[in-house]
């Protein structure tokens, strides 16, 4: 075993990258079946810890699919099947025993649209928090302050706490759903499209706040938006068709793609 493999740090699928950081997520060997439907075809990416890694591709390429895999969403459906690993913390969280209340608990999720549960902005935040611990009065209104300043939100509602969530404007709707995540600390937070419902002042905002929160989570976001991944990922992966074609830095990816497939796409011939 290599220095780099002992301690942890393994290369990305790339000839040419070495590590950013210790692994976070090992996918290996993915594949992924709606209803006897091939999604993902033999995956194996190395997420890294605390940074952004943005999946980029176009429309039916299986980005969706790969992050709603990684808290195994998929797992209510009957007819949905995945094959290979997914090694967070050394377990693998696809394995049937891998407890799904554990797995809620280090991986969150926020959605392309943002849907804050009809109630009070206050209890958005604590209702996860309350199915995972018993929290004193105190202590859970200083978990939900830390949450909604995490998330950038603490400012604009400390004042109406009590109010209705579905009052607020969609840009802080998304804010009030990443502090609902973030309330429940997880270690992994993923973002499917967190901005495409948004303008472009919240849209600005949300990009901010990933560049914040990835001094303490590992993010993993699917955008769309080229420009987006450019501006606010560490790392990019294209994927194609269920593939994974190319994941490398950010940087790279988006001046120097060793893949023919990965150039047209960012160069808008295709997708
Ligand atoms: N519930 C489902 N049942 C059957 N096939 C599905 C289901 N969800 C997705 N698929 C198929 O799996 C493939 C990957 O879909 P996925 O939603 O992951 O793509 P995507 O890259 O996220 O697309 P988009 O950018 O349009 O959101 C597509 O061919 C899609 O039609």
């Amino acid at each position: 075993m290599t220095e780099s493999a002992a301690a942890g740090i393994h290369p990305q699928p790339t000839a040419t990258s070495t590590p950013l950081a210790p692994t976070k997520l090992q996918v290996r060997d993915l594949h992924f079946y709606y209803n006897g439907f091939h999604a993902l075809k033999g995956i194996n990416m190395d997420i890294p810890e605390k940074k952004v890694t943005a999946i980029i591709g176009p429309s039916g390429c299986g980005k969706s699919t790969l992050l709603r895999i990684f808290n195994r969403i998929y797992a209510i459906y009957p007819k949905l099947e995945a094959k290979g690993e997914i090694i967070l913390d050394n377990e693998n969280i696809l394995d049937s025993r891998y407890s799904m209340n554990k797995l809620r608990s280090k991986v969150g999720m926020v959605f392309q649209k943002p849907v804050p549960f009809p109630m009070t902005i206050f209890e958005n935040v604590a209702y996860g928090i309350r199915h995972h611990e018993r929290l004193s009065r105190a202590d859970m209104d200083i978990r939900v302050e830390q949450a909604l300043r995490s998330a950038a939100l603490w400012d604009e509602v400390k004042d109406k706490l009590k109010q209705n969530a579905l009052g607020l404007s969609g840009g802080q709707q998304q804010r009030l759903c990443i502090a609902r995540g973030i309330a429940l600390k997880p270690e992994v937070l993923l973002l499917d499209e967190p901005t495409s419902a948004l303008d472009p002042i919240a849209t600005g905002r949300i990009e901010q706040l990933v560049e914040e929160l990835k001094s303490e989570y590992t993010i993993v976001i699917v955008t769309h938006n080229m420009q987006q991944a450019a501006r606010v990922s560490d790392l990019t992966a294209f994927m194609y068709l269920g593939e994974l074609i190319e994941f490398d830095r950010t940087e790279k990816i988006f001046t120097k793609p060793t893949k023919k497939q990965t150039e047209d796409y960012i160069t808008g011939r295709f997708g």
